[in-house]
């Protein structure tokens, strides 16, 4: 098993405030790793220095053993770094097919108006229907974006972030504003991708972090207090006391 990604004293400071406090994590190849805890913890200020959003004050960040630190957010993206944007980037007056083919397409460097070589436009719409076939977005593929529901967005936002093949993928609360069915679906759609990138997930939802991560590191004040599996990290005082107790009582 190889590692994706390796966080080693990641340190944010924003004046006397320290939001990651020498943060250091590991994701292997294949491995879904969530990172958990309570608002305020430093988790979107983590995923942010992972992706070039923000410069750490200390500490450094390798992908598949490069050192990432200081190359800017589209050098990440091109070394394999991948990521859901807000759904807000998805064309809203073109259908699902039409949005998750243009991420094939986008991948493999080509654009609509150079787009002449019919066995290779074929090979790219037979991936996109494969991908779509695959979940519950299959029966809405000509469906406008514009008519979609919230979870069907993040659902084909997060096609689209596959279909890109990055090594990496971080995830930023997915299941934020989905329904039970909704969320299930994203569950499924996660763990089928599994094989193909490692993730990061950070996720509020405990259920679809007990369902879908290998290892849990828990963050609480800029700290990561503990990492583990599932079992581990339920059993763990310390965890239930900062943030799981409150969340089950
Ligand atoms: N740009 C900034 N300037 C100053 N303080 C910041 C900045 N960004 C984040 N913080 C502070 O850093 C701490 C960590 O915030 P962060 O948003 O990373 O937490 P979080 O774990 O993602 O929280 P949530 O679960 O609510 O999204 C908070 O105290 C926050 O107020």
């Amino acid at each position: 098993m190889s590692r994706v990604l390796e966080i080693a004293g990641l340190v944010k400071s924003f004046g006397g405030l320290t939001a990651t406090d020498h943060v250091s994590l590991t994701v292997e190849s294949g491995e879904i790793h969530a990172l958990i805890g309570p608002n305020g913890a430093g988790k979107s200020t983590l995923i942010n220095q992972i992706c070039g959003e923000l410069a750490p004050s200390a500490g450094r960040i390798h992908l598949a053993g490069q050192d990432i630190t200081r190359l800017r957010a589209d050098e990440r993206v091109a070394l394999g770094l991948g990521r859901t944007f807000q759904i807000t980037s998805l064309l809203e007056d073109m259908t699902v097919r039409q949005n998750l083919g243009l991420a094939v397409q986008v991948r493999e460097g080509r654009n609509f108006a150079f787009f002449d070589n019919v066995a290779r436009r074929r090979e790219i719409w037979d991936e996109t229907d494969a991908a779509l076939a695959e979940t519950a977005l299959g029966p809405r593929a000509g469906v406008l974006v514009a008519d979609l529901s919230h979870g069907e967005k993040k659902q084909l936002e997060l096609l689209m972030a596959l279909a890109r093949r990055p090594r990496l993928l971080l995830l930023d609360e997915p299941m934020a504003g989905l329904g039970h069915l909704e969320s299930q679906q994203m569950i499924e759609t996660l763990a089928a991708a599994r094989t193909g990138c490692a993730m990061l997930l950070v996720e509020h939802d405990m259920e679809a972090v007990f369902a879908l991560a290998d290892r849990i590191s828990v963050l609480v004040y800029g700290r990561i207090i503990a990492v583990g599996k599932a079992d581990e990290i339920r059993a763990n005082p310390e965890v239930r006391e900062a943030y799981l107790g409150e969340e089950e009582a």
